[in-house]
């Protein structure tokens, strides 16, 4: 899962073109003149389908921003799953290829945990078959054994499904290495390919040397006959080669102006020799990206390979080698990727630490599936880098979590209140779970003698007349209940307060639970690093750590209607979601509710029987996190 460097081939393409400039979207080279006509040209369509998509989506932008700060977050807000799929650029991607039976792929590398930027990536591919009725394969792009594990591609199936979408079929690029290997040889019996012996810094010269500036070669290698190549090969397959020192080149268009075109590699020979998860010690040689991609998209009848901007220039030489060696011929389109604080794989690999950006994190951190889904609908696909912060990130799932999540009490650290005047303990029968949404149904609350209110909404020393919560002689309203209470007197350990039902209604009210309400840890996460980019921190991302990232409070308190909320949950019932884990028990972060004035919570998987801990997802405002 990183930007593919096919480790162990010289075949490093970092030099752009002299004269001709890449046209991004065609993935064509053209004059600098053609490209600043097409760029005006382009300009203007996108202008006008903005403003028409401004018009139609009125409703999705109210809900998606406060109308001033659309502008300021300068997103293009696309509200729905038909606005990515039916308009824009990915319906211009399905026009090219109107399909009756479109087939889409997921190619990860099981070389590490997906993160946020990968469920786009699945989304896209996903969502793009299943709005045209078709089907999407996951395929494991396993051609690096070095890097490869198979508990990583375990983990990326879990996570997909979790996601709610349903591979039709998983393949693995393994699968067609034999394949593969008898068209690397037919490739030379057709003269387009060629063992190459030459190292990196020479390879580095033939392509137009440091500044690509020198005049582009070819090697002796490139002349070798068929009989020799054949033989070389054989040899590089049955072990006569050490790692790096012989690799199958592509013969194809050195004067091209795309350096995907000057002789890229097929085959190699991986340093490491790590036997492969699947195939073990069979194969010495590994086919490069390059070589296995485009040939495994046609084996499975792909119609639209959708991928990242980055290969954009990788279409060529798809194209090229698809042409020379198969009959059906698949489609790729180039779609911007998502770049976000914290996916750098070499910060996140591996964790599941809520504070985190891997889906593992994500998913215990309690952010729905579906919450998930409508921040990348949100975001919409075009050609250019998404690139987004974390405070709009925050922002969408809490749309969401507003809509769906049952409202509770909690306490996050309590101090009890008697209520004097309480004759006896009431119960409050119908306490709805949304104050908008009567479908969701209510629950029991008890109204105790003694309640436990947050401490922060005490205070000993009354702070003036601008202060409404609870200090000697101040009345408060707590949430739920009909009449406010009034503190007459307080120790340390507890308060005593009384009904106040003749004076005015209260200004503020404050949550509260009964006495002996189950007991909870609660964790409040916030940013893991200190800035945004903490791989670049001089000394490496763990000087960029903050310090208080991680706020526990061991003590708090929640109203029992949480069981109730545990019993139903997920709310609402999401395919993915729901899926129980092992022992039939419903995932613990897919438990998940607003405790009201504090913020939305999920259960964490360290809950027992006994003991109920909660993460908090998003705080309820941005940068609040309070309980005041
Ligand atoms: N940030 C991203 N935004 C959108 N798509 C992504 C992103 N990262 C990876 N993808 C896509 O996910 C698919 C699976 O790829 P793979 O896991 O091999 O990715 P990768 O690019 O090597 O990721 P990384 O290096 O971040 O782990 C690819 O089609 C890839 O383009
Ligand atoms: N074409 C693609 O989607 C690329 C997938 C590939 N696994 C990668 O390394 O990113």
């Amino acid at each position: 899962m990183s930007c593919r460097t096919d480790k162990g081939s010289p075949n490093v393409v970092t030099q752009e073109p002299g004269r001709l400039q890449l046209d991004e979207e065609t993935g064509e080279w053209v004059s600098k003149n053609e490209l600043k006509k097409r760029t005006q040209k382009r300009a203007k369509k996108a202008a006008a389908a903005a403003s028409r998509n401004t018009k139609s989506s009125v409703d999705g932008n109210k809900n998606t921003a406060a109308k001033g700060k659309a502008a300021e977050e300068q997103q293009s807000v696309v509200s729905s799953q038909d606005a990515m799929f039916g308009q824009g650029f990915l319906a211009e991607v399905y026009e090219l290829r109107p399909s009756k039976n479109v087939v889409t792929r997921f190619p990860p590398e099981p070389n590490g945990y997906l993160h946020l930027g990968h469920c786009k990536a699945i989304t896209v591919n996903f969502g793009f078959a299943r709005y045209h009725g078709g089907r999407t394969i996951l395929r494991s792009d396993d051609t690096n054994p070095d890097a490869e594990k198979e508990e990583y591609f375990v983990a990326i199936k879990e996570t997909i499904r979790w996601l709610g979408f349903s591979p039709s079929q998983i393949t693995y690029a393994s699968d067609y290495f034999q394949r593969m290997y008898d068209l690397a040889e037919e490739l030379i019996r057709k003269e387009k390919v060629y063992v190459c012996h030459c190292g990196a810094s020479e390879t580095k010269l033939q392509r137009g040397g440091e500044d690509g500036t020198s005049k582009r070669y070819r090697c002796e290698h490139a002349d070798q006959n068929v009989e020799t190549n054949l033989k070389k090969l054989c040899g590089m397959r049955d072990g006569e080669y050490a790692p790096q020192t012989a690799w199958l080149r592509m013969k194809q268009d050195i004067e091209n102006p795309n350096p995907q075109m000057w002789d890229i590699a097929a085959y190699r020979i991986p340093q490491n020799q790590e036997p492969h998860f699947r195939t073990g010690t069979k194969w010495r040689i590994y086919p490069t990206y390059d070589f296995a991609h485009c040939l495994c998209d046609s084996f499975e009848g792909i119609t639209h390979s959708l991928c990242t901007s980055e290969f954009i220039m990788s279409r060529e030489s798809y194209k090229w080698l698809n042409q020379l060696l198969v009959e059906y011929q698949p489609m790729q389109r180039e779609y911007g990727r998502l770049k976000a604080p914290l996916i750098d794989k070499n910060v996140v690999n591996g964790w599941d630490d809520p504070r985190l950006y891997t889906l593992k994190a994500i998913r215990r951190r309690g952010i729905p599936p579906g919450a998930l889904l409508s921040f990348i609908y949100e975001l919409g696909v075009t050609t250019s880098l998404s690139s987004i912060e974390i405070k709009w990130f925050e922002q969408s799932i809490r749309r969401y979590l507003e809509k769906t999540d049952p409202r509770l009490m909690l306490v996050l650290d309590p101090v009890a209140v008697v209520i004097e005047d309480l004759t006896e303990e009431q119960d409050l029968d119908n306490v709805p779970f949304s104050p908008k949404d009567p479908n969701m149904g209510s629950r029991k609350l008890r109204l105790t003698k003694t309640v436990c209110i947050e401490r922060s909404d005490f205070r000993e020393v009354d702070p003036g007349k601008d202060y409404f919560r609870l200090a000697l002689g101040k009345t408060v309203g707590l949430l739920q209940m009909a009449y406010p209470i009034k503190t007459v007197s307080f120790t340390m350990d507890e308060a005593t307060a009384v009904f106040d039902k003749d004076g005015k209604n209260p200004k503020t009210y404050i949550h509260w639970v009964p006495e002996g309400s189950p007991a909870a840890e609660v964790r409040i996460h916030t940013a893991l690093f200190k800035s945004d980019q903490p791989g670049a921190a001089p000394g490496g991302f763990m000087n960029d750590l903050s310090q208080d990232s991680e706020i526990t409070w061991p003590n708090a308190m929640i109203e029992p209607g949480f069981y109730e909320v545990r019993r139903r949950a997920p709310w609402p019932k999401v395919e993915g979601d729901q899926e129980e884990s092992e022992g039939g028990q419903v995932n613990p972060e897919s438990v998940r509710f607003q405790a009201m004035r504090v913020a939305y919570f999920a259960m964490d998987p360290d809950s027992t029987d006994d003991k109920i801990v909660l993460n908090r997802i998003v705080p309820l405002k941005e940068d609040s996190g309070k309980t005041g």
